[in-house]
C-alpha cells in the first residue's frame, strides 16, 4: 500500500493510496490514515495517490492554466494582487518572494538580490463578502476559466476535507472532528507559471531560485505538479532533497498552523523550487504547478488538537524541559531558522559564492568529548565531499571549492574548535586519551608547523555564546538563587569529580586507528583517479572518497557547518545533578589549562593561518539588574553573562550579545536565537554575518567568479 515517493537525507516521504482511505475496509481506512499522520509527523510531507481526479481533468486543469499565464502581461495586470486580506489576483515576477526571513528590510534586500522567478494567480472562495475574485475576461482560449476554476476548488475543498478527516482517524480521535473548520472552504488555489529561463540565470546569480525556501502557513497544501521537477523539501540534515514528480499523484505538506494546532505532532517542513534537474540546450523549460492552500474556517476559534496536548508533556523542547538534552536541528531556533537566515544575509553579502547552511543533526552531548568531535568531524566530510563532487572540483584537498564556517551554540562551539584544531595539527583525535588525568596534556600550542591544506577548509569558527573559559561563577549565584546552596554544593563537587568520571567514561571507547586522518589527503593521489568513474573502488590514497574524483571546474561555496549543543536549563540551574552523566563531555569545562590551551591554539590558527575566531557572548540587559553576590570567596563582577570572560584580549574576537529580556543568564543563554525572546536578534544576526564577510573576503573569493560555476 505504502511505499518512498522520497528517500534522502533522513527524508522519507511516503506515496501512499488514498483511495484505500476514501473507499476501502474499516481496515484499510484506519492503516490509510496512520500512514498519513505518520508522513506528517516525520517528513511534514506525503505524496497520494488514487485521487479521484482523473488524467484527462489534471491535463486540461494544466492547459487551462497555461493559456491563462500566455495572457499579455497588461491584461493578467489588469486584475493584480491587491492586499494580503484579499489575497486573490495576479502576482507578476519579482512580486512575492517566499522565505522564511521575518525582518521586511531582510525579505527586500533578498527579493532584490535574487527574486523568485514565477508569477501566480490567486483565486480564493468564490462568494466571500467583500473579497470578491477577480476574474480575467472569458474570451477566445479562455472561455470557461471561471468555471474550471471554481469546480477545482470545490473538488480541492472536499479533497482538504478529507485528508482532515484522514489526520483525525491517525490521530484516534472523531474522524469529523475537523469538519466544523473546515467546511466552508477559506481556501486559495494558486496556479503557478515557472517561465522558461536561461541556465545561466542560477549560475550568474548564485542564490537564484524559482521560489525560495519557506513553509506554507496554513493547515495543509494539496500540491499538483507538472513532469518537470525543481521542488525540494529540507531533509532533517539541513539538506534539500528533490521531491521529484510522480504522474497523477499529489503532494500534500503540512503548513505552520496545523503545526500548531497539533503542538507540533505534525511538522511545517520548509521547501523551495528551484532549477530541474539538467536538460539538453541552454534554457530551462518552463513549468507549471497548482497548489491549493487549505486554512481552517477564517471565522473558527482553533484550540489544541484533542490528543496532542496530552503528548506534549512527555516531548522533549531542546533544553527547556527534557530529561537528557541533545543538540540538533532545533539548536539554532525551529527548522534551524537563525542558520537559514543568517545564510541569507551571508548571500546577499557575497554574491560571488554560493551559500548554504547546513545543521549538524542530532548528536548527544553524553559521553567523551573528542568521540563528538570525531563523528563531527566525519559528518562535515561526507556533506563537503558531497558539495565538491556536485562542483566537479579536480583537487578538492590543493584547491578546494568549498570553504566552510564552522557555527557552534555553547558546548558546540567547543567541538567547533577541536575540529578545526584537529584538521591543522594533522593529527588523528586522541578520543579521550587523557581523560584520567585531565591534566589537558594532548594538544598544546606547540611550536609544531600547522597544515594549512586542511580537508575540509575551514575558514572560520563562529560561537555562540560557548563556555570557552568555563562557566561564569554568576550563573549559577545569580540563576539559582532558591537553590544556592546546592547549587554551590554541586559546583564544588562538579570540578572534584570530573577526574573520575571522565576515566570511567573513556573506558568503553573504541580506538581511532582505522580512522582516515582527513588533512593526509593528497593532491597526487587525486591525479591519479581523476579519470576514474565516481565511486570505482579504490586501492589506495582517495579510497573511500573515490567519489571526490570527478572531472570538471571548480565553484565557489561557504557551507555553515554547525556543530551545536545546549546545556540543559533546568538541570544547570537546578543543582548540576544532571552532571554526573554528562561529565565526560562538559568536564573538560573544569580543566582551565586545556581551556586556555584551546583558546591559544584557536588565536594561534587565526594569526598564522586566518582563521576566523569570534565567539558572540550573551549579556544580560535592561530586565535584570546588575547583583554583587559573594559566592564561595568570589565577588561578581556587574556584567552577567553566562560565560567567563577572558582578561586579556589575545583570546580572539568576544562580542557582546545583550539581551534586554532575559532575566537570568541561563534563559539568555538558551533562548539566543528566538527572535521572541532576545530583543538583540537582529543585532546578533548582522555581528555573525559581518563577522563571516570579513572572514570569507579574501582571494579566495575574489577569484570565485560565476564562470566558475558552470
Ligand atoms: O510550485 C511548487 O511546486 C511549490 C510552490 C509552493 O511551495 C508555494 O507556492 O507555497
Ligand atoms: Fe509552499
Amino acid at each position: 500500500m505504502e511505499s518512498a515517493a522520497v528517500k534522502s537525507e533522513g527524508l522519507i516521504i511516503p506515496l501512499i493510496d488514498f483511495s484505500l482511505f476514501l473507499d476501502g475496509t474499516p481496515e484499510q481506512r484506519k492503516e490509510t490514515a496512520q500512514a498519513i499522520l505518520h508522513g506528517f509527523q516525520t517528513a511534514g510531507f506525503v505524496y497520494l495517490k488514487g485521487l479521484p481526479i482523473t488524467s484527462e481533468y489534471r491535463k486540461y486543469l494544466f492547459e487551462t492554466s497555461a493559456k491563462y499565464f500566455k495572457l499579455p502581461i497588461e491584461t493578467k495586470m489588469s486584475h493584480c494582487w491587491t492586499t494580503p486580506e484579499a489575497n486573490r489576483g495576479y502576482s507578476a515576477p519579482g512580486r512575492e518572494k517566499t522565505t522564511s526571513l521575518i525582518d521586511p528590510e531582510d525579505v527586500k534586500k533578498l527579493r532584490d538580490a535574487v527574486p523568485d522567478l514565477k508569477e501566480s494567480l490567486e483565486i480564493g472562495r468564490e462568494g466571500e463578502p467583500g473579497h470578491p475574485n477577480i476574474w480575467p475576461v472569458e474570451e477566445g482560449e479562455l472561455v470557461g476559466f471561471k468555471k474550471t476554476m471554481v469546480d477545482f476548488h470545490d473538488k480541492c475543498k472536499y479533497l482538504h476535507m478529507e485528508v482532515m478527516r484522514a489526520i483525525a482517524v491517525g490521530l484516534g480521535i472523531e474522524e469529523h472532528w475537523f469538519d466544523d473548520f473546515t467546511d466552508v472552504g477559506d481556501n486559495t488555489l494558486r496556479l503557478l507559471h515557472y517561465p522558461e529561463v536561461k541556465k545561466d540565470v542560477f549560475t550568474i546569480n548564485p542564490g537564484q531560485v524559482r521560489a525560495g525556501a519557506h513553509s506554507d502557513y496554513g493547515s495543509i497544501t494539496l500540491l499538483f505538479q507538472d513532469a518537470r521537477g525543481g521542488l525540494q523539501v529540507q531533509s532533517p540534515t539541513g539538506v534539500f532533497v528533490d521531491a521529484t514528480p510522480i504522474e497523477d499523484t499529489c503532494v500534500v505538506n503540512a503548513g505552520d498552523l496545523l503545526a500548531r494546532w497539533s503542538n507540533d505532532n505534525i511538522k511545517s517542513t520548509i521547501h523551495r523550487v528551484v532549477e530541474p534537474p539538467s536538460v539538453d540546450g541552454s534554457v530551462y523549460p518552463a513549468r507549471y504547478s497548482i497548489a491549493y492552500f487549505c486554512n481552517p474556517n477564517f471565522k473558527s476559534h482553533i484550540e489544541a488538537i484533542p490528543s496532542t496536548y496530552e503528548a506534549e508533556k512527555d516531548r522533549k523542547y531542546p533544553g527547556i524541559n527534557s530529561g537528557e538534552y541533545l543538540g540538533g536541528e532545533d539548536t539554532f531556533g525551529e527548522k534551524s531558522e537563525f542558520a537559514q537566515h543568517l545564510a541569507a544575509l551571508i548571500a546577499a553579502a557575497l554574491p560571488k559564492v554560493d551559500v548554504q547552511a547546513v545543521t549538524y543533526p542530532k548528536y548527544e552531548t553524553r559521553g567523551d568529548l573528542y568521540r563528538c568531535v570525531s563523528r563531527f568531524q566525519d559528518w562535515l566530510l561526507e556533506r563537503v565531499i558531497d558539495i565538491e563532487v556536485a562542483n566537479g572540483t579536480p583537487s578538492p584537498t590543493v584547491d578546494p571549492s568549498v570553504r566552510t564556517i564552522l557555527i557552534g551554540h555553547s558546548m558546540g562551539g567547543i567541538v567547533a574548535a577541536e575540529t578545526v584544531i584537529s584538521l591543522t595539527t594533522d593529527k588523528p583525535i586522541p578520543h579521550g586519551e587523557d581523560g584520567a588525568t585531565g591534566t589537558g596534556r594532548r594538544r598544546t600550542p606547540s611550536p609544531e608547523a600547522l597544515n594549512s591544506m586542511m580537508f575540509p577548509y575551514i575558514q572560520g569558527v563562529l560561537a555562540f555564546d560557548t563556555p570557552f573559559l568555563g562557566i561564569a561563577p554568576g550563573v549559577v549565584a545569580h540563576g539559582a538563587e532558591n537553590h544556592y546552596n546546592s547549587a554551590a554544593a554541586a559546583w564544588t563537587q562538579l570540578s572534584g569529580l570530573s577526574t573520575a568520571f571522565w576515566g570511567s567514561g573513556s573506558k568503553d571507547q573504541s580506538p581511532t586507528s582505522n580512522k582516515q586522518p582527513v588533512g593526509l589527503l593528497t593532491a597526487a593521489e587525486t591525479d591519479q583517479t581523476k579519470n576514474d568513474k565516481p565511486n570505482a573502488p579504490k586501492g589506495s590514497g582517495w579510497g573511500n572518497w573515490g567519489k571526490i574524483a570527478m572531472v570538471a571546474g571548480a565553484a565557489g561555496a561557504v557551507a555553515a557547518g554547525s556543530a551545536a549543543a545546549y546545556m540543559n536549563r533546568e538541570q544547570i540551574s537546578t543543582g548540576w545533578s544532571w552532571v554526573s552523566s554528562h561529565l565526560a563531555f562538559v568536564g573538560c569545562l573544569t580543566r582551565g589549562e586545556e581551556l586556555k590551551n584551546r583558546v591559544g591554539a584557536m588565536v594561534r590558527l587565526n594569526r598564522e593561518l586566518d582563521i576566523g575566531f569570534a565567539n558572540l557572548y550573551t549579556r544580560l540587559g535592561k530586565a535584570s539588574a546588575p547583583k554583587h553576590v559573594s559566592m564561595v570567596g568570589t565577588v561578581l563582577g556587574k556584567d552577567r553573562t553566562f560565560c567567563n570572560l577572558p582578561s586579556k584580549l589575545a583570546a580572539g574576537v568576544w562580542k557582546e550579545a545583550i539581551n534586554d529580556r532575559a532575566t537570568d543568564e541561563t534563559g539568555a543563554h538558551m533562548t539566543m536565537f528566538q527572535a521572541k525572546e532576545n530583543p538583540g536578534y537582529t543585532r546578533l544576526s548582522e555581528d555573525a554575518k559581518d563577522l563571516i564577510v570579513a572572514w570569507s573576503k579574501n582571494d579566495w573569493y575574489e577569484t570565485s567568479t560565476r564562470d566558475d560555476l558552470e
